[in-house]
């Protein structure tokens, strides 16, 4: 990778209004390749708006966001397609196979079948799932759904994964895998994660942070520069400290 390679996402200046309610304010923030970006915020922070604006849902004149370099609003098929995204609420088709809900996937991204097969088996073995193909998504437990959910979002080799809040309501067992699993993915192939949770447990000390409230960025960076601004020891006390008091 080059030096002067763009960063995976760029946000500048974006804000977002619904109706009267600011739910962003002038948000800016960088995402290198091979970093993994934790979104932390309390509910009502604006995460689910920002990824809105991120994966084009909504639309914003106020600022920019580029993927590798595209601008979404501008060259959005370039910038879409250098974009993964796993949602919040699941979205598999429950009564199809698990091949089938990834096939119909590759192909909505142009893969043809051959390179579909190819690249679902790949991101498949990664997660220990290629032996459950041909399940009825309905039949795997959360967990598995979410892996699944996360090969799919990989298949067209994407250099920006979106994850917001993707272990809610999982069991301890199977959040561990997929924190464990995303984190190594990044190290391991240089894809730049961005990674929206409330959760502090999900953080790795590698990680870099940005912790959102009220529509605005109160800190950002690598940890170590994060608790520096907070004038905490923990990423818990300064999340608390970056968070309670009113914008
Ligand atoms: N459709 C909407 N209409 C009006 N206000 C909204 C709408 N969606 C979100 N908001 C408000 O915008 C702000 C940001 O909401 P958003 O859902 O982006 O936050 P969040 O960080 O994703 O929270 P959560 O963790 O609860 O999903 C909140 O004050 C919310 O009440």
């Amino acid at each position: 990778m080059s030096f002067d390679s763009p960063p995976a996402l760029s946000v500048a200046e974006l804000s977002y209004a619904y109706g009267r309610k600011v739910a962003l304010d002038r948000v800016s923030f960088a995402v290198a390749p091979g970093e993994c970006t934790i979104l932390l915020g309390p509910n009502g922070a604006g995460k689910t708006t920002l990824f809105s604006l991120i994966t084009r849902l909504y639309a914003s004149r106020q600022g920019r966001i580029l993927i590798a370099g595209h601008d979404i609003g501008k060259a959005s098929r370039r910038a879409l397609a250098q974009l993964g995204v796993v949602f919040q609420q699941p979205t598999l088709d429950l009564d199809l196979t698990v091949l089938q809900n990834l096939r119909y996937h590759a192909s909505l991204h142009g893969l043809s079948r051959r390179r579909a097969d190819t690249r679902i088996r790949e991101e498949l073995e990664r997660q220990g799932m290629y032996e459950r193909r041909k399940e009825k998504v309905r039949q795997l437990n959360g967990g598995h759904r979410r892996r699944v959910e996360i090969a799919r979002a990989l298949l067209h080799e994407p250099r920006l994964l979106l994850l917001d809040e993707p272990t809610v309501g999982l069991d301890v067992p199977s959040r561990k895998a997929i924190v464990e699993y995303v984190h190594r993915l990044c190290e391991e192939s240089g894809i730049a994660v961005l990674w929206a949770t409330h959760l502090i447990d999900e953080i790795f000390e590698t990680d870099r942070l940005v912790v959102l409230h009220k529509g605005t960025v109160r800190g950002k960076g690598p940890i170590p520069e994060v608790l520096n601004t907070a004038g905490a020891e923990t990423v818990g006390d300064a999340f608390h400290m970056l968070t309670r008091e009113a914008a």
